[in-house]
Parts: C-alpha cells; sequence; structure tokens
C-alpha cells in the first residue's frame, strides 16, 4: 500500500514514516508532489484543518493521503496556543520563537500550574473523497527551560513527569510509543489494514 504524508513538517514525516514503514506501508512526502502547495489552515479544530489537509492532497494527487494536524494545550492560558501552535509567534513559523513566547508566558509560575498537552488529529483520505479520523492525547507538564536536542517544535519544554525527562530527551521508539501522535497513528494503523484487507478481497 501506497501514502502520501500530507504534512511540510520534517519532524512529523520523520516520526510518521518510522512507524508506518515498518508495517511495511510506501510512504510518499510532499517532496514528491510539487502540484500541491501550501495548504491554508482556517479551521477552528484540529480535526477540521486535518480533514482539509489530508483531502486536498488526496485530490490532487490521487492517493490516499495522510494529514496530522497537532498542537499544544496549556491549561493555564486556557487551551492556547492549541490550532494557533505552529503561529503561536508570528506567521514564520519559528519553533525557536514559539518556544521562547511560550516560556516567558509562563515566567515564575509553579510546575503544578503549568500542566498541558499534545492533541493530534490524522485524517486519512482517499481519491475518491472519503476521510477517517482518529485522535490522540499525551499530557506533560511546560518545562522551566529547554532541556535535550531530539525531536522538534515544543518537545524541549514538554517535560513527562513518569520519565523525568522532556520529548527531547527520550528516543524516537519511545516518543511514537507514548506521544499523541504515535497514539493516533496506532488507530490510523488498524484503520489502513482493513482497507488493505478489503481491497485485497475485492481482487
Ligand atoms: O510531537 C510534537 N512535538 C513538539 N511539537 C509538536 C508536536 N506535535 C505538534 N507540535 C507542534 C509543532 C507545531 O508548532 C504545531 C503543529 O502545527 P501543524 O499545523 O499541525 O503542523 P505544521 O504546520 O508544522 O506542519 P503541517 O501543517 O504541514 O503538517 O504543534
Ligand atoms: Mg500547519
Amino acid at each position: 500500500m501506497k501514502l502520501v504524508l500530507a504534512t511540510n513538517n520534517k519532524g512529523k514525516v520523520r516520526e510518521l514514516s518510522e512507524m508506518l514503514v515498518s508495517y511495511g506501508i510506501k510512504v510518499l512526502s510532499l517532496n514528491d508532489f510539487p502540484q500541491v502547495g501550501d495548504i491554508e489552515e482556517d479551521g477552528k479544530t484540529f480535526k477540521e484543518n486535518a480533514v482539509k489537509k489530508a483531502t486536498v492532497t488526496a485530490g490532487l494527487t490521487g492517493l490516499t493521503a495522510l494529514a496530522d494536524d497537532s498542537g499544544l494545550e496549556v491549561d493555564y492560558l486556557d487551551g492556547a496556543p492549541g490550532v494557533y501552535s505552529a503561529r503561536f509567534a508570528g506567521t514564520e513559523k519559528s519553533d525557536s520563537a514559539n518556544n521562547e513566547k511560550l516560556l516567558n508566558l509562563l515566567a515564575g509560575l509553579p510546575p503544578y500550574k503549568r500542566t498541558a498537552r499534545f492533541q493530534c488529529v490524522i485524517a486519512i483520505a482517499r481519491p475518491g473523497g472519503s476521510v477517517h479520523t482518529v485522535q490522540g492525547t499525551c499530557e506533560g507538564v511546560i518545562a522551566g527551560e529547554p532541556r535535550g536536542d531530539m525531536g522538534f517544535g515544543y518537545d524541549p519544554l514538554f517535560y513527562l513527569p513518569e520519565y523525568g525527562k522532556t520529548f527531547a530527551e527520550i528516543d524516537l521508539p519511545l516518543k511514537n510509543k507514548i506521544s499523541h501522535r504515535g497514539k493516533a497513528l496506532a488507530q490510523a494503523l488498524e484503520y489502513l489494514s482493513e482497507l488493505s484487507n478489503k481491497e485485497i478481497n475485492r481482487g
């Protein structure tokens, strides 16, 4: 089975590919399809954005497309940055500027008030028009300073009390096991295996 990842985020591509390839799925990226330009993320929810990115990509490539819309919800900020996580500090989408803005907004706040969660909605769209969505969540605490250099985005600030580490301090297989994206993708893989079984049975 062939799947095109409807994302321009290299960190997501790395994490999604690692799991998909181990299931024998052939993974293509938007680099292979320049005709899919920038897709405006104008939805109010992760689900709306994921569905849009997957549907547009499936339509323009003629292949099954998988999109991920994700973000960080910080309780003290009433769920911000949420769907605006990528553009938190401006439209140029800088991870370091986003992290700095988040740290400044939480300056002096004790750990028990720094609770947060990552959300991920994965949408799988087929060229015929059908779309399936799944979601995953991962709870954590916003650290007082960045730690670690693995991962991407807000990983250096996303601290997991059970592990005593941030997402940027754990390796990719462990992150995929416990992360919002890994949990959503596990369900997406179940759906994909049902799809490919159906296709095989249809001959
Ligand atoms: O595991 C994660 N570890 C750290 N940060 C993360 C993670 N998962 C999402 N995030 C952050 C990155 C970005 O600030 C926003 C996603 O925004 P989102 O629009 O879904 O992705 P994006 O614009 O980077 O790429 P694209 O839309 O092409 O898939 O949440
Ligand atoms: Mg985006």
